[in-house]
């Protein structure tokens, strides 16, 4: 299907001294517009599943397609390309940059792949007025809040894929630990 994530019996197993199997058999579908979250006790396997998603780490079975596109088959450059293109990740601390602007930060991802200007400026004033934070967005990320910091974070996560419809879905996932 276009437009979709789909997680198809992954699973997830830490190497080490002593095994951790974080993942057994997991399967998601997203569509298109759909907003999710994932609930579970801790240690149930969350983050490893959003890194997984994001590709900031590798399944040990199974696979991952987004938009019908599996990234972790990509070389290093195709990836760090699709990253910017296909994800918005929104880091627990935000990871702004100190040096750049509100605005610098949240274009930075267009930045990269040489929109032009007046692109760049558009969606800008798209996504920070939806976000309320126009205002903002000639300063310095330790002169706002941390809620500002974190819309800032959400505008930039948001800016390749503006989208202002999302229907709200919960997902489960439920703690199936071996150790
Ligand atoms: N890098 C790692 N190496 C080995 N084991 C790990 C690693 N990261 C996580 N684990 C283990 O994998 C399991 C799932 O961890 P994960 O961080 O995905 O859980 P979580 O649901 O996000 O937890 P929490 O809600 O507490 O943040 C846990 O048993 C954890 O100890």
């Amino acid at each position: 299907m276009k437009n979709t994530l789909e997680v198809r019996k992954v699973s997830k197993i830490y190497p080490g001294r002593v095994q951790t199997q974080a993942l057994s058999d997991i399967d998601l579908t997203v569509q298109q517009g759909e907003f999710i979250g994932v609930m579970g006790s801790s240690g149930s396997g969350k983050t490893t599943l959003l890194n997984l998603i994001a590709t900031i780490d590798v399944p040990t079975a199974g696979e991952i397609l987004i938009n019908q596109k599996n990234p972790h088959t990509l070389k290093r450059n195709q990836l760090a390309y699709f990253r910017r293109r296909e994800l918005g990740f929104i880091f627990q601390d935000f990871n702004l940059l100190d040096t750049l602007t509100i605005a610098e930060n949240i274009v930075l991802p267009l930045t990269l792949d040489k929109i032009r200007l007046s692109e760049m400026e558009n969606r800008l004033q798209q996504v920070a007025e939806a976000l309320d934070i126009v205002s903002l967005l000639n300063k310095r990320t330790y002169e706002v809040s941390g809620g500002q910091r974190q819309r800032a974070a959400i505008a930039r996560a948001t800016i390749h894929h503006y989208c202002l419809q999302m229907n709200l879905q919960v997902h489960w996932i439920q703690s199936r630990r071996k150790m």
